[in-house]
């Protein structure tokens, strides 16, 4: 059952307990399966994130999305389960479904894709966390969002922990992203403290793996499809900006255990391992195609010049840590990505 009596805020505000769920959950008759909405869960991470879900046969999925950027077949395993629902919905859009814990993904999370309709972006992350903050508290549901390292902008603390309010710029590019995180973890903190929703906050980095758009913009599946085709790794100046790499088994587990847990949050979720985008490119060579050439190319604005995560709270509230290296994790997206491209490795 998601609803315990209201856990302790962050900034160790009491809160009001959650409302009461549905009086079915205590029926005779009734299975105690618990039911799991996944906005966004066929995107990425989501996909990845309802294959773990359905392991338990006592979860019942639903998952909503508008398909921007997920696809059906990242979930065409589990098309036709009885304990599967798949709903084209926009979460801008208010959604009436019976559930105990909601998992709010929904938002494009490549910066060519969230930059493609700022407004529709920033709409989905202010309304969309709205709606869902709506919904979990009509029927007394947890609710976790997925936050980002983007929340810390281009931060001017080295590495980041989860007391960093960040460097945002409000009016730039990327706004409709970090910003409309931002707000959404205001939201949550909001209706937590006013209503007694039961609320989690992930901030998530970088994260990547199989299933990416082949065509994503991101830099690992950038790099990785590039080798693969043999055209040049893209290296955006001046390629000494860093990120770390979090491979989406470990990230799956993190937003369960979170989730599942007392905590919160905001939680950084990612793996310490500190790279230059130099450096990432010299690995996918390296491991993947030793020929293919690096070159430089512009950037785009606001982009941040420095990023790794703090994780001394998940591990300790978690117990959580990542258990993938980059150079474990990049071979087993070039699988994927050969499959999806129909071009096998040669000798
Ligand atoms: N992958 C990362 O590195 C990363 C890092 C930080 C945060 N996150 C967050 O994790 C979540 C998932 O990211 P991802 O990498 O899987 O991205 P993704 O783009 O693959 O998945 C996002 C999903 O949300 C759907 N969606 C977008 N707008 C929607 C709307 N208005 N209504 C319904 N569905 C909508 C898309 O169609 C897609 O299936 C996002 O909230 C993102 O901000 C991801
Ligand atoms: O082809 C490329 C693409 C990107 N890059 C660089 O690689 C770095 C990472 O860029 P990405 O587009 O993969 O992702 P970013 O780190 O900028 O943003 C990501 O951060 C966390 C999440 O919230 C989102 O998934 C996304 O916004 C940037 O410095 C970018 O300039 C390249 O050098 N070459």
């Amino acid at each position: 059952m998601a609803t315990q009596g209201a856990s302790t805020g962050a900034n160790g505000a009491t809160t009001r307990p959650p409302p009461n769920p549905s009086p079915l959950r205590t029926a005779k008759f009734f299975q105690a399966n618990m039911r799991i909405l996944v906005t966004g869960g066929a995107g990425f991470i989501g996909s990845h994130l309802v294959d773990r879900l359905m392991e338990n046969e006592k979860n019942e999925v639903i998952v909503v999305d508008n398909f921007f950027t997920g696809s059906k077949d990242n979930l065409r395993q589990w098309i036709g389960h009885p304990r599967f629902e798949l709903i084209r919905h926009d979460v801008t859009e208010t959604l009436l479904v019976e559930v105990d814990q909601i998992y709010h993904l929904a938002c494009p999370a490549s910066p060519i894709f969230y930059k493609y309709n700022p407004v529709k972006t920033i709409k989905t992350n202010v309304i969309g966390t709205l709606n869902m903050l709506g919904l979990a508290k009509r029927v007394g549901a947890r609710i976790l969002l997925t936050s980002t390292s983007e929340v810390y902008g281009d931060p001017l603390v080295h590495p980041q922990d989860e007391s960093y309010w960040g460097n945002v710029n409000p009016i730039g590019v990327r706004s409709c992203y970090d910003e409309g995180k931002r707000v959404a973890e205001t939201l949550m903190f909001d209706y937590h403290r006013q209503h007694g929703i039961e609320i989690r906050i992930a901030r998530i980095f970088n994260t990547y793996g199989p299933r990416m758009n082949i065509d994503d913009g991101r830099v690992v599946s950038n790099f990785i499809a590039q080798a693969i085709r043999n055209e040049p790794l893209t290296v955006q100046s001046p390629g000494t900006q860093t990120r770390s790499f979090c491979y989406v088994s470990d990230m799956v587990d993190g937003l369960i255990r979170l989730m599942e847990g007392n905590n919160t949050g905001p939680i950084n979720l990612g793996n310490p391992g500190e790279f230059t985008m130099l450096e990432l490119a010299e690995n996918v060579k390296e491991l993947i195609n030793p020929e293919v050439k690096i070159i430089h190319v512009e950037n785009t604005p606001d982009d941040p010049r420095q990023r790794k995560p703090v994780i001394t709270k998940a591990k300790e509230v978690l117990d959580w840590e990542p258990t993938i290296k980059l150079r474990d994790g990049l071979p087993r997206m070039e699988e994927d990505f050969r499959k999806r491209l129909g071009i096998p490795r040669t000798a």
